[in-house]
């Protein structure tokens, strides 16, 4: 797999003429959300090259990161005469880059495809790195492949608009890599001021971020060793986010992340010996700022069965990534299912739940 370009723009307009023209299409097909649409792609829309480009508009959120959705998209290629050699643009958070990463995989063995995230748990994670996927019978990401976006465009600039909700949900996946990452990544996360973000600062810590991951991705593209470390907080994070989807009271996927972290931090202070006042201070960042995911003892067997889906797993046994300390990871770990349980105490003790 060759390395995936990702380029923090200057100009957006340059940026993304260059990235079109690099690809030479033949047709131009642009993905966006209902929200994408009205809040994003009119500061693209007029930009010469992107004047012929044909719409594709699809639900918004999770809900709709479904094989029905991906049949929408690919009917509207084939019947708007995409090629092969046609370029789609996915303009949006995770769920359009996901899910129209997965398309332009799929349509005619493969197109080639642009991303343009438009969320900030896009920029630093989603829109990067080729795992692409809808949700499929209950779980998350059951159904995907491996095939990386062309290129990667990151404008700060559609930050803007995004609402404090999905501010933090992004936060999430940031706080993800500064705890796999470095002591000082990870405090200067910490400290930012939530409340009032300096574009400027977050601008920076973005590509901060998302380096972290292309770093890893680009030593273990396809997850058999280190990448597993970017699944940090979601062996328990995924089936919080599938357990909520399926009781109807959907959650965004950074704020299951949090609370997977919240857990599997705790795992690995058990089993890794994590250190106790890190672990405290990011769980008091978490609490405070996510507050908590109800949920009672009546559930711990449905979460557990969820998490026999991760795909991490072998043979049935559960594969968590934990850590030692702040960028020091322990891959391929497993917990017995009493010790897993105790860790759901431990979060709905620690929430106050
Ligand atoms: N492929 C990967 O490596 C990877 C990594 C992390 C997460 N994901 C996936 O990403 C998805 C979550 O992505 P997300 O958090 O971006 O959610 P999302 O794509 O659902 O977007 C969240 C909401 O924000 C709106 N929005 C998008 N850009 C906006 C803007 N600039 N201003 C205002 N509103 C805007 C969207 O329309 C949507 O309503 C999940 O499906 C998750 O599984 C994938
Ligand atoms: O890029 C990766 O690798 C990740 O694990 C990033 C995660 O933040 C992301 O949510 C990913 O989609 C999870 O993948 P999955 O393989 O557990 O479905
Ligand atoms: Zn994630």
């Amino acid at each position: 797999m060759s390395k995936q370009e990702v380029i923090l723009c200057k100009e957006l307009e340059s940026s993304l003429t260059q990235a079109i023209e690099k690809c030479s299409p033949d047709r131009l097909f642009v993905l966006t959300d209902e929200h994408t649409h009205r809040l994003c792609l009119p500061q693209i829309k007029d930009i010469p090259v992107m004047r012929q480009a044909q719409e594709i508009v699809i639900g918004a959120e999770d809900v709709n990161k479904t094989l029905e959705t991906l049949a929408q998209v690919w009917q509207a290629l084939s019947q708007q005469g995409a090629t092969r050699h046609s370029l789609l643009i996915n303009l949006g958070g995770g769920m359009v880059t996901d899910l129209g990463g997965f398309a332009a995989a799929t349509f005619k063995r493969g197109i080639a495809y642009i991303n343009i995230p438009t969320t900030l748990l896009a920029m630093v994670d989603a829109s990067v790195g080729g795992k692409t996927g809808i949700n499929f019978n209950g779980l998350k990401n059951e159904i995907g492949a491996f095939a990386p976006a062309n290129c990667v465009l990151l404008d700060t600039e559609f930050l803007r608009s995004l609402d404090a909700h999905n501010f933090f949900s992004g936060y999430a996946e940031m706080l993800k890599h500064g705890l796999i990452s470095t002591p000082q990544h990870l405090d200067e996360l910490l400290a930012f001021d939530t409340e009032q973000p300096d574009y400027v600062l977050l601008k920076n810590m973005v590509g901060r971020s998302v380096q972290v991951k292309e770093d890893i991705v680009e030593q273990d593209p396809k997850e058999h060793g280190i990448r597993k470390a970017l699944n940090l907080g979601h062996t328990i994070g995924h089936a919080f986010e599938s357990l909520a989807l399926a009781e109807s009271r959907p959650v965004l996927h950074g704020y299951a992340v949090a609370w997977g972290l919240v857990c599997e931090l705790y795992l690995s202070h058990l089993q890794a010996g994590f250190p106790q006042d890190r672990m405290r201070q990011v769980i008091q960042f978490i609490k405070e700022n996510y507050g908590p995911f109800p949920f009672t003892c009546k559930h711990y067997d449905h979460l557990y069965e969820l998490m026999l889906h991760d795909k991490k797993n072998t043979a049935g046994v559960i594969n968590f990534t934990l850590l030692k300390d702040v960028g020091e990871i322990s891959l391929n770990q497993t917990a017995d299912k009493d010790t897993i349980f105790e860790t759901f105490d431990f979060f709905r003790e620690c929430m106050g739940l």
